[in-house]
């Protein structure tokens, strides 16, 4: 069943900005990484779902519901993280997070309390004057201490630390087994690659790719990274015949498939000083379609 469809989701800011066509679902229990640089049109997709802003045309719908007609409905039964966390300054953590459970109807804080003490969060002072960190963290549990089912995370672990961002990694892979489907835009391909099952990237507002993150990871593709004895060897081996990525002074990076056997035969006629070989990742990927080097 799919629990996110959007279809041919389309809002023209001019000059080329906004989102175009955009359609893909998300299935119950799927977890679905949104990649793209900034301004490639994450956010706006998502405001959309939360029917912040109306689809000038296609449609979008959360469990069976238009998100444009059922927005109060929808955003009190998902849970939400978005792209800025506007919280209320005045309050502290604690009365913010107690004024949500009460709108939300909540009368268990148990798992509230769970998961302030899993992201390391004292709540007690005044929001204004809480790090972007703490900050986060509330955000984090706001979306997800009433346990709802889909969840809508726009860069949820923008300004955690790395160990928080493991804990918050942890965290979805957890909902997940859990059958939660979940929505989660970043900039960060580990944290991707680590919990999705499939990932959309947007370029220009528009999708240009959807993949399986398990096919991506079975894929043969390799990354091989070699550095030659002198730039000249480099230079010269850019020229064979392979999908070469980049070249840098003594190194040059190529993606090999099928032709290992070609590969070693023609490095056998060069100098080698170190060869490193990488999977093919979500970044390279990226990159593919960004047009630029990985590494
Ligand atoms: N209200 C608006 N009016 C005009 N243009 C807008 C508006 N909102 C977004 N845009 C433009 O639409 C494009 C997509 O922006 P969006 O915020 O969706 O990108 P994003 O992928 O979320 O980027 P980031 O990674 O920086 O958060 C950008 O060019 C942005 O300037």
């Amino acid at each position: 069943m799919n629990v996110i469809e959007i279809a041919n989701l389309t809002r023209d800011y001019g000059d080329g900005r906004g989102i175009f066509d955009v359609s893909f679902t998300i299935s119950e229990g799927e977890v679905f990484g949104f990649l793209g640089p900034n301004g490639a049109g994450k956010t706006t997709t998502i405001r959309h779902l939360l029917g912040f802003i109306h689809a000038k045309s296609g449609s979008c719908s959360i469990l069976g519901k238009d998100c444009g007609t059922n927005s109060a409905e929808i955003q009190k039964l998902l849970g939400y993280i978005p792209g800025e966390i506007a919280l209320k300054n005045d309050m502290s953590g604690q009365q913010f997070l107690k004024f949500m459970a009460e709108y939300r109807g909540m009368k268990d804080m148990g798992r509230c309390a769970e998961l302030m003490e899993r992201f390391e969060l004292n709540p007690k002072g005044k929001i204004k004057k809480m790090s972007k960190g703490m900050k986060q963290k509330i955000g984090i549990i706001t979306a997800f201490m009433h346990d709802p089912k889909v969840l809508i995370l726009d860069e949820p672990t923008s300004g955690l630390d790395p160990l928080m961002q493991n804990t918050f990694v942890k965290l979805i892979m957890e909902e997940k087994q859990r059958g939660k489907t979940i929505l989660m835009s970043s900039h960060m391909f580990e944290e991707v690659e680590r919990t999705s099952d499939r990932v959309g990237i947007i370029k220009d507002g528009r999708i240009v790719s959807i993949s399986d993150v398990d096919t991506l990871r079975q894929s043969k593709q390799r990354r091989y990274c070699i550095t030659f004895q002198s730039a000249d060897e480099a230079s010269r081996f850019a020229k064979e015949e392979f999908a070469v990525q980049a070249v840098d002074d003594q190194m040059v990076q190529v993606m090999i498939g099928n032709d290992i056997q070609r590969l070693i035969a023609v490095l056998n006629t060069y100098h080698v000083l170190n060869l490193d070989i990488a999977q093919q990742s979500l970044e390279d990927l990226f990159m593919h379609f960004y047009g630029g080097d990985s590494k």
